[in-house]
């Protein structure tokens, strides 16, 4: 009997999560996830998190001893150009993943972190990375390019990257089956609002472009990050605010998006306070929103035809309120909300739409784990 078990390491900004899957199936055996990471009542830092998994993945019961397990797979943020598929990791992909911190300084620190404790606990097992920017490299290069000048974004590896991509696949080929329709047949808006949040342009399976870029900056409103703005502001706070690049670079990834107009970064904290009337709360909503809507009518044109829009991750499978707001009045584009359906809380895909809606409008809760340890699986499994 081949091992038929997969270990997922799923770490994000500000958490880590992790599963134990039995394979072809994905049946979960065991999950955990340390949360809030660097803020108050959490762990310092991603080391002390992956201290306190490593500890519960010793435990009885969840089995890193296991014979049974085949393989571990790794959420890995930034693949660069180099990775477009999943990986075994051997020193070489290691030291590449690290050659790309610059692109993802929240994030690949962590996923490296996360490998070498896998590696320690079972040398033995492969281990796989699986790349947040793979999805998104069939982009076409319009859509990747940036218009600047050509010589200095190739020589510094400047282009659109995207991330979340393990999350847009997952969600865009669970539309289609909500749909019953094949994914080849189908063009998707997909919307990933959770801490970090991007939208991406899905045609017939195949992303067309996304909101993320260089980094996981660029594009929607997060929870601690602004999105769009004008690369001039950053000039402009330097030479007249007199910062320094990291202080910006800290003020834009880390004190900015919701955080930064309200003093909160969960939607949950920003609903409770509009309801009250805090005026920075509603701002600090309706920016976010009018963001959300921007890149909906956006991708709806690059798309041409849109078969469907989906709600995924925190905020998206979670907010009605958001749903509702991203969303009203766009019947000229064929967009038309049941607002009870809306309003229905579920932990199950599901459609949103109105009965006579063009366009179809869902809530797909994703799974990136689950993506993770199939991909992981039939590359192992060979
Ligand atoms: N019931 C809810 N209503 C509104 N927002 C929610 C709800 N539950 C979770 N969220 C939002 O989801 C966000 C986290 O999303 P998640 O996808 O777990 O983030 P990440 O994986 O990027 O860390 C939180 O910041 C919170 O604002
Ligand atoms: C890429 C990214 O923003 O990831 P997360 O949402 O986990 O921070
Ligand atoms: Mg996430």
């Amino acid at each position: 009997m081949n091992p038929t078990r997969v270990l997922v390491l799923n770490s994000g900004s500000s958490s880590v999560k992790y599963q134990l899957l039995h394979m072809p199936h994905g049946d979960r055996l065991a999950s955990g996830m340390v949360e809030r990471i660097g803020e108050d009542g959490g762990p310092a830092d991603h080391d002390a998190a992956f201290k306190l998994v490593a500890g519960e993945l010793t435990d009885d019961g969840v089995g890193i001893d296991s014979p049974e397990l085949a393989a571990v797979g790794h959420r890995v943020v930034h693949g660069g150009t180099r990775f477009t598929e999943p990986t075994v990791i051997d020193d070489g992909v290691l030291a590449a993943i690290q050659e790309l911190v610059p692109l993802a300084p929240l994030h690949n620190p962590a996923n490296i972190t996360g490998i070498k404790v896998a590696r320690e606990l079972r040398p033995d097992l492969p281990q796989v990375a699986v790349f947040d920017t793979a999805f998104h490299s069939t982009m076409p290069e319009y859509a990747a390019r940036y218009a600047i000048d050509r010589q200095t974004a190739d020589t510094y590896h400047v282009r659109r990257y995207g991330f979340h991509g393990t999350s847009h696949a997952y969600v865009s080929r669970a539309v289609a089956g909500l749909l019953a329709k094949d994914p080849s047949e189908v063009n998707v808006i997909v919307l990933h609002l959770g801490n970090g949040a991007s939208a991406s342009a899905v045609r017939g399976g195949v992303c067309v472009d996304t909101s993320m870029g260089l980094t996981p900056l660029e594009g929607l409103v997060m929870g601690t990050r602004s999105g769009d703005l004008d690369p001039a502001v950053v000039f402009h706070l330097a030479r007249v605010g007199g910062m320094s690049v990291d202080d910006i670079d800290t003020l834009l990834n880390k004190k900015s998006g919701l955080l930064g107009l309200c003093g909160d970064n969960d939607m949950r904290n920003i609903g409770h306070r509009m309801a009250e009337g805090d005026e920075a709360a509603r701002l600090a909503f309706d920016v976010y929103v009018h963001r959300v809507r921007k890149y909906i009518g956006a991708y709806t044109a690059v798309l041409g035809r849109v078969d469907a829009i989906v709600f995924t991750a925190g905020v998206g499978e979670n907010s009605a309120a958001v749903r509702e707001a991203s969303l009203r009045d766009l019947g000229s584009l064929g967009i038309e909300v049941d607002t009870v359906r809306n309003a229905l809380r579920a932990k199950t895909a599901r459609l949103i739409s109105a009965a006579g809606s063009r366009v179809a409008v869902a809530v797909v809760p994703t799974d990136e784990e689950l993506e993770i340890a199939q991909q992981t699986y039939s590359l192992v499994e060979q």
